[in-house]
């Protein structure tokens, strides 16, 4: 693996929509810089530097104020970039981690200084090499309080996680819904999975982010404007509105084929969103809730 890969858009529109103060984008990854930072031996792809200056300021032009940087499977179990971003943030920064199982409480509470709210497990297979549910499961038992389970899957697994989801005592925030094949709609089998996981328990949560890869051209979908995604989440996010969260996804790894357009992206809210007081919830008070409660 030799190439480096851009895959955010050079120059995203200024959203038509105009987030609520204090809006959060609570997805989002650092990659590098690389001189500083580098890769995982192990890493899947090799992406361009895309570093706090650059997201801090793409922050800005899309009108939010804070961030939530979760660690890319590109950077393994080293999180020194992701804790370097949030450091640089002057406090309008927390993040999610990957952790190596094995890690002790003083390398938990180091990364709770840093800035740290929870760590993600992640289930895919073109992303990572294993995914042991066990050490998964016993590190899940020892997080510092107030921490939660970031779970990254596809809809194809989400039976065979559910013992595990089952047993982890903390919340759990979902990625992308478990990226549920959108074209089927609202009420098509894999929302329905979907919401039979949120309705086990009070306390998963779920990211309505990533129209551009669950209704993208590659994959069978229409792309921008995604309707179909518009039409099959702005359900869910009406029925769980204190469970939702939104985030840009930016750099937007593994999408160079189909780059997205930011300010298209923030577009999409008040269509999963349609009235101020959703916008309020999934921006502002629910992001604050898992991030900022200290
Ligand atoms: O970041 C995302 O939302 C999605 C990713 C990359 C990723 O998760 C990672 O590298 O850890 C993907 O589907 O390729």
């Amino acid at each position: 693996m030799t190439d480096r890969i851009i895959s955010w858009h050079a120059n995203p529109s200024k959203p038509r929509y105009t987030p609520p103060p204090g809006a959060v984008d609570a997805h989002c990854h650092v990659f590098g810089p690389m001189a500083q930072f580098p890769f995982s031996a192990k890493a899947k792809y090799l992406p361009e530097d895309a570093g706090p200056d650059m997201l801090f300021a793409l922050r800005d032009h899309l009108g939010f104020a804070r961030n939530v940087i979760v660690q890319a499977s590109c950077h393994g179990t080293d999180n020194a970039a992701t804790l370097d971003a949030i450091a640089k943030s002057n406090g309008l920064a927390r993040g999610v981690a990957v952790v190596d199982p094995a890690i002790d409480a003083a390398g938990l509470a180091a990364l709770h200084d840093g800035g740290i709210r929870g760590i993600r497990f992640n289930f895919l297979k073109r992303l990572v090499d294993d995914a042991p549910k066990d050490k998964f499961l016993d590190v899940a038992r020892r997080l510092p309080a107030g921490w939660h389970v970031v779970i990254y899957f596809e809809a194809d697994i989400l039976e065979e996680l559910r013992p595990f989801m089952d047993a982890i005592p903390v919340p759990l925030v979902i990625d992308h819904m478990g990226r549920p094949d959108v074209r089927q709609g609202p009420d098509g089998a894999d929302m329905k999975a979907f919401r039979a996981l949120l309705n086990s328990r009070d306390d998963i949560w779920f990211k309505a982010t990533c129209p551009d890869r669950l209704d993208a051209i590659k994959e069978g979908g229409a792309g921008d404007p995604w309707d179909a995604f518009a039409s099959a989440v702005a359900p869910l996010v009406a029925d769980y509105p204190d469970r939702c969260l939104w985030g840009t996804d930016w750099p937007h790894p593994n999408m160079d084929t189909e780059i997205p357009d930011d300010g298209h992206l923030v577009d999409m809210i008040p269509r999963i969103a349609p009235t101020a007081e959703l916008q309020r919830k999934l921006l502002v008070d629910n992001p604050m809730r898992l991030y900022w409660a200290d």
